[in-house]
């Protein structure tokens, strides 16, 4: 039903170049992501995920369909409208941490609250780092982390303006299994109601609102099973889904994907 849905596509397309040179790289996609789900999205190379993540978080515009996310509507939105969203209402973490060199982890974390031109509560900034483990490195810079922990700031800093929505584009792809089981554990505990061991209102985040949802491409069959369901895509569609996935059941569907058409299988 739409209206639990924190995010819906509809129809959603996006098409690179013209003509013979034409990629459909999502093709008509329909879907959507109850809110309160941890969702990974999995696939082949070249299937569309960053495509898929791209355009229903407002980074990318469709070639037609569309997009709610948060109850908006983004086709047609303005550039403005679309960034205002994007900072008040959506999260998002990337493989490759994005963090400003020259800030301390709580400068980092205190950005998107001083770009949205508020004075940042330097507690609150402060309890969100305590609550991904971060306690006591306040001042310390992103090349006085590790990986791990600097992937933990960048969570801290896209959970501080609690968000509805937080989309993760291979969060886990620069760490160690370590490491990643820890962000991974982070990010299962911010989605409301998460997988196996997760639970409500136990995120960062917490403090009432609407259920926090996730949206998390990942190459990695593990990092996948820390999700409620796993989305697969093949050719800019979705050929296949999965519900409390684990990992071998995950690395299985994904190999039938790469090795051949669906009806092999
Ligand atoms: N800017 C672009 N211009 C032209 N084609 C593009 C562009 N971005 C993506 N594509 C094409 O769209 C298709 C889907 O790309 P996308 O990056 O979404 O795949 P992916 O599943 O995320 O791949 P990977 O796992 O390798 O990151 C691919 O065929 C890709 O070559």
């Amino acid at each position: 039903m739409i209206q639990t849905n924190a995010v819906q596509l509809h129809a959603l397309t996006r098409a690179y170049g013209m003509r013979d040179s034409r990629v459909v790289a999502l093709d008509e996609v329909t879907v959507g992501f109850e809110a309160g789900s941890f969702t990974a999205v999995m696939g082949p190379s070249g299937s569309g995920k960053s495509t898929l993540l791209h355009c229903a978080a407002g980074l990318d515009r469709p070639t037609s369909g569309r997009a709610v996310v948060a109850g908006t509507e983004l086709t047609g939105l303005s550039e403005k409208r679309l960034t205002r969203l994007r900072r008040d209402r959506i999260g998002f973490v990337f493989q490759a941490f994005n963090l400003v060199s020259a800030l301390s982890a709580e400068q980092n974390v205190a950005l998107p609250l001083r770009l949205a031109g508020r004075r940042p509560d330097r507690a609150a900034v402060r309890a969100v780092l305590g609550e991904v483990g971060l306690g006591g490195r306040e001042r310390h810079r992103p090349a006085e982390l590790s990986g791990g922990q600097q992937q933990r700031v960048a969570i801290a800093r896209a959970l501080v303006t609690r968000p509805q929505v937080l989309f993760a584009d291979e969060p886990t792809g620069a760490l160690d299994s370590g490491s990643s089981r820890t962000v991974l554990e982070l990010l299962r505990a911010f989605a409301g109601g998460g997988g196996p061991g997760g639970g409500p209102g136990r995120g960062a985040a917490e403090g009432g609102g609407p259920p926090r949802t996730i949206v998390m491409v990942t190459h990695d069959p593990v990092a996948a099973s820390y999700a409620d369901r796993v989305l697969f895509l093949s050719d800019g569609r979705i050929a296949d889904s999965l519900a409390a996935p684990t990992a071998h059941e995950v690395a299985a569907r994904l190999a039938a994907l790469e090795t051949g058409p669906a009806v092999a299988r």
